[in-house]
């Protein structure tokens, strides 16, 4: 259960992530039991365990991260680009504040945001779970994305690449599906805040978030 003491605001170093960080994984993204949208209210793009084996991180603990999250041209291009018409816009509009000053000097707004979707997919914010949902039980350990953007569609079939840059708490049991829900409300608070800091702002650059060569998964 949730120890009775106030959340750390602020996830990891200020001057960077420290190893493992930056761990990168990569997945197509598939279904799960579908209760993130229907039940919380709160989508996550699930990709296979595989996805950690592949990477060499099977060991990872078992927790909630945030990160960057790369997501493959055939549903991301469509839509706006990160940081409007959001139901985090209060969120976003802070991180790409931060990141305007950092990676873009003086770029103008339009040219910016050809930089974030071309042809190219699109770079967002995300926070994600990885383990076994205590709360539900699950009898299987999942990896699960939530994306800190609105979407009008959903994107089954993509491919996501991720850039984990640090540990935010365990996973944990609840009294109730509310108190879950409080608590995610939070990590993406905690996610928003710790990457808009300039030394994990920057590796929204990586471009390994936007490489989806050799990734046959890739929706067209
Ligand atoms: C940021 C974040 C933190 C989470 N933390 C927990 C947790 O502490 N305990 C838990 O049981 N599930 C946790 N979850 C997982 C949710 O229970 C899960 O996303 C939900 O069951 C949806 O699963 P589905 O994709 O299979 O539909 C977390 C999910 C996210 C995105
Ligand atoms: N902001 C978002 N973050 C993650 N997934 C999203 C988001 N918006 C829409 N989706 C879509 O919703 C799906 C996840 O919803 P969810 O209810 O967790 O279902 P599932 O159990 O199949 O993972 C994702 O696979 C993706 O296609
Ligand atoms: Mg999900």
């Amino acid at each position: 259960m949730r120890p009775d003491k106030p959340r750390d605001p602020i996830a990891g170093p200020d001057d960077g992530p420290e190893p493992p960080f930056p761990l990168r994984l990569n997945g197509k993204v598939i279904k799960g039991f579908g209760r993130g949208s229907s039940e919380l209210g709160i989508p996550t793009a699930n990709i296979p365990l595989s996805g950690l084996s592949i990477g060499g991180h099977e060991d990872v603990e078992s927790g909630v991260y945030f990160g960057w999250a790369g997501l493959s041209p055939s549903k991301a291009t469509h839509q706006h680009p990160p940081g409007t018409e959001s139901k985090y816009k209060h969120m976003a509009v802070k991180v790409y504040e931060t990141l305007n000053a950092v990676l873009f000097g003086t770029i103008k707004e339009e040219e910016q945001k050809n930089s974030w979707t071309k042809d190219l997919g699109a770079v967002y914010p995300m926070v994600m779970s990885i383990g076994w949902n205590p709360f539900y039980k699950n009898t299987v350990r999942s990896v699960e994305v939530h994306i800190m953007h609105h979407f009008e569609t959903d994107f089954y079939g993509s491919h996501m690449n991720l850039d984990i840059l640090g540990f935010i708490r365990p996973e944990l049991d609840y009294v109730s599906k509310e108190s879950l829900i409080e608590d995610i409300k939070t990590d993406i608070d905690v996610a928003g805040r710790s990457l808009a800091r300039p030394a994990y702002a920057k590796f929204i650059k990586d471009p390994y978030l936007l490489d989806f060569k050799d990734k046959d998964e890739v929706a067209s």
